[in-house]
């Protein structure tokens, strides 16, 4: 049986199970933390002690190395072990734990509601998310996708949840989370890329290596704020207010042009949304 959910003033906090003690269980932990949700309304199950440690240690919350002792106490169980473990994880949770008035949360790419539902049975709550990294900071991006079935609450419940760490997005049909798994999960990814290969550039052009860190995190958290300021200005709009005519910008761009770097991005994002895709596939045809 789960523990009477915490209330504080006229909020209600459900427990919290996160299977999984990796970078999205504690950027998610990290967020929910620093927002008031109650570290002790908060657990974490994994197999390596010093990993949960590392999160009960860092952000207060508790945490079990036992997933069922886990689960058997929430109210919503978060899945965040990576999409090759899911299937291992859900027959266990299904065979050990009464799931019957818990909510499951997967954060797993590549894995459709229909599988879990397959794993954990045909009744269960089941809701989709696909967060990204900088729910660390509150800053993060989620797609949400509710299964028809999925109750209000459940819908609102997760809605506040996501919403604590970051922007939230309802995708209406499950097929969206290729393209915004390419579009958000994984992008965090690219801007560090975009930024590691202007910081090694900047040195070989003569910079210190602090001074090429500090330049390019302070030119990007600049151009970022800048867009999030004018949302009606475009990003074209925006790069031609750097570019001036016969300038240095422009030979910068042109180079882009030359080697075809929008053409490298959409080749990037279409493999990513592909493998959604193809994990999607294969996991229902393993399970079939
Ligand atoms: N990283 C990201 O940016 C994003 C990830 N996701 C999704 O989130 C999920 C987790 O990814 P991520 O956090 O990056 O992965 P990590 O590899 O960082 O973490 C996976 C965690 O799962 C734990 N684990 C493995 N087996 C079990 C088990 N049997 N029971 C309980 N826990 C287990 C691992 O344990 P141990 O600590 O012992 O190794 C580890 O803590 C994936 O499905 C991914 O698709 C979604 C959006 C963005
Ligand atoms: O790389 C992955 O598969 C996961 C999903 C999105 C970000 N990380």
């Amino acid at each position: 049986m789960p523990n009477t959910p915490i209330r504080l003033g006229d909020n209600v906090y459900p427990n919290l199970a996160f299977i999984g003690a990796g970078n999205m269980a504690r950027a998610i932990i990290a967020g929910l933390v620093k927002t008031g949700y109650p570290k002790k309304a908060i657990c974490v199950s994994a197999p390596s002690l010093q990993n949960r440690e590392f999160i009960s240690n860092t952000y207060g919350v508790l945490h079990k190395e036992d997933n069922k002792r886990n689960a058997k106490e929430a109210h919503a169980i978060i899945l965040a072990v990576k999409p090759q473990m899911m299937q291992e994880v859900c027959l266990k949770l299904k065979n050990e734990v009464n799931l019957k008035d818990k909510l499951v949360i997967t954060l797993a790419a590549g894995i459709d509601t229909a599988q879990y539902k397959k794993w954990l049975g045909e009744s269960v709550q089941i809701v989709r998310v696909m967060p990204n990294t900088p729910a660390l900071i509150g800053e993060g991006m989620s797609g949400i996708f509710c299964p028809l079935q999925t109750s209000e609450g459940a819908k609102l419940f997760v809605q506040k949840l996501m919403k604590s760490v970051g922007e939230v997005c309802f995708l209406e049909d499950e097929s969206q989370m290729h393209a915004f798994i390419a579009t958000a999960g994984s992008s965090p990814a690219y801007f560090f890329k975009f930024m590691q290969f202007i910081e090694a550039s900047a040195i070989q052009l003569g910079c210190s290596k602090e001074e090429a860190k500090r330049l390019v995190l302070q030119s990007a958290k600049g151009a970022i704020l800048l867009a999030c300021e004018a949302p009606e200005l475009s990003f074209q709009t925006l790069a031609d207010q750097v570019t001036s005519k016969g300038g240095t910008t422009e030979q910068a761009l042109n180079t882009f042009d030359k080697l075809d770097l929008e053409m490298t991005i959409k080749a990037a994002m279409s493999a990513a949304a592909e493998k959604s895709k193809a994990m999607s596939i294969s996991f229902a045809e393993d399970n079939s």
